[in-house]
């Protein structure tokens, strides 16, 4: 059935009709007639605005292994609800995604819960040990096509280790996500910023240079191998500062940042609570400023998540004990709405929540300019709505989510996905 979106306002421009067809496809003008024949369906849009489906860089879904606290499924459905059409799924399952067959496997979970495209990360080392290079190759000539490599929640610390898998993966335009941490400047104890704070509250910390200088070193390899190379999370000034140098010397770098880190502070510490536990820590506001700037002017190429969502038996403990991550699907949109000021337009945000993570990723079929041809993948927000965040309303299976109470301005009302509505009024259609 093909489906008609009214009266939307294309990433705040002019309002148009869009029009998707049974392929589900986006086409520029609706077959004469068709608008009233049956077997259309009508969204009704009025007064939203559309953003091509967003891309989420950045998800750990948590099967196979726990699937205690998401699946496949679960995720995809707070993905949905969050306005996305593509998530990247992490390695760091139990087994880890290492092999082709574990990451056709998460594919066809994906396929199965038919909510959003799931597309696997594969692990850059075996059983994310840093030491041996997964099956790389095998993984990204597989059916799951997996262009995005990572070890994530553990740095690739070993020098030599980055650098064959910055040569391997070029032969296939593929890209090495890096979770950016020094292990021998950050404690194994560590579980927050080191600074001000944790000096006062006597926690062990994480200093900002332990992600700067594998940042520093990754762009290098980077411009040596003449490779491609992202940085995950990105947290602190100095890497902010980094990265805008290497990307001024023509280096293939790109960067994303979560939500948490453009808006959630340090200070947070003060209330011990284990929901603002999260790996990379949250910063001082210093960085917070930087971030959002860098964000605006480019220097960050894209909003990701990093929705990691943990079970209550792993996150209710005392803050050092403490299982690392917070969920961030449902309210990714609304925190950036909500931090990005008026200078930063709707199609800034399409350009980092969608476009750049898709052409980051090398995803086939997310366009990410709602442009006829493109598959039928569309988000419509509410850019007036305030919503106060409650951590039941969540489809997510955790319920670890640092915006509980908080108000956020704007909403993902509907979400479109290859034509089918999977989100209608807010709710999972
Ligand atoms: N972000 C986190 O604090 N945790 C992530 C791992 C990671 O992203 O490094 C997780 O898998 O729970
Ligand atoms: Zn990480
Ligand atoms: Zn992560």
């Amino acid at each position: 059935m093909s489906l008609v979106i009214t009266g939307a306002s294309l990433m705040g421009g002019p309002r148009k009709d869009l029009y998707v067809d049974d392929a589900g496809r986006l086409v520029g003008e609706l077959p004469a007639g068709a608008g009233r024949s049956r077997g259309v369906e009508t969204l009704d849009a009025d007064g939203l605005v559309a953003l091509p489906g967003l891309v989420d860089l950045h998800t750990h879904l948590r099967e196979p292994g726990r699937e205690d606290a998401e699946t496949v499924l679960t995720g995809s459905r707070a993905a949905a609800v969050g306005g996305y059409t593509a998530v990247l799924a992490m390695a760091n399952t139990t087994p880890v995604t290492d092999t082709a067959e574990a990451a056709i496997r998460v594919w066809e979970l994906g396929r199965e819960a038919g909510l959003v495209d799931v597309v696997p990360v594969g692990a850059v080392t075996k059983g994310l040990a840093g030491e041996e290079l997964a099956e790389l190759g095998l993984m990204a000539r597989s059916r799951a096509r997996v262009r995005v490599f990572s070890d994530d929640g553990r740095c690739v610390h070993d020098a030599r280790v980055m650098r064959r898998a910055l040569e391997y993966v070029k032969a296939f335009g593929g890209v090495v996500s890096q979770h950016a941490q020094e292990p021998t400047l950050a404690g194994p104890a560590a579980c927050c910023h080191e600074g001000e704070v944790s000096g006062r509250l006597g926690l062990p910390g994480w200093p900002g240079i332990a992600e700067e200088v594998i940042v520093a070193r990754d762009v290098m390899l980077a411009r040596h191998t003449g490779s491609r190379v992202h940085v995950a999370h990105v947290s602190t000034a100095g890497s902010v500062e980094v990265v805008r140098w290497a990307k001024a010397q023509g280096i293939d770098v790109t960067a994303e940042v979560t939500p948490h880190h453009l808006l959630l502070t340090t200070d947070l510490l003060t209330t011990f609570d284990p929901t603002y536990k999260v790996n990379p820590p949250l910063r001082p506001e210093e960085d917070v400023k930087v971030l959002r700037e860098a964000l605006a002017d480019g220097t960050i190429d894209a909003v990701a998540t990093d929705h990691a969502p943990h079970a209550r038996h792993d996150k209710e403990h005392a803050f050092v004990d403490a299982a690392f991550g917070m969920l961030g699907l449902e309210t990714a949109l609304s925190v950036v709405r909500t931090v990005m000021d008026e200078t930063f337009t709707w199609a800034d945000v399409a350009r980092v929540m969608s476009q750049s993570p898709a052409r980051i990723a090398r995803l086939d079929g997310h366009g990410g300019t709602l442009s006829p041809g493109e598959p039928g993948h569309v988000t419509l927000v509410d850019p007036t709505a305030s919503v106060t965040v409650d951590r039941d309303d969540s489809v997510s299976l955790s319920r670890n989510n640092p915006w509980h109470g908080r108000s956020l301005t704007s909403k993902v009302v509907h979400t479109v996905y290859g034509g089918r509505v999977t989100v209608r009024d807010g709710a999972l259609a």
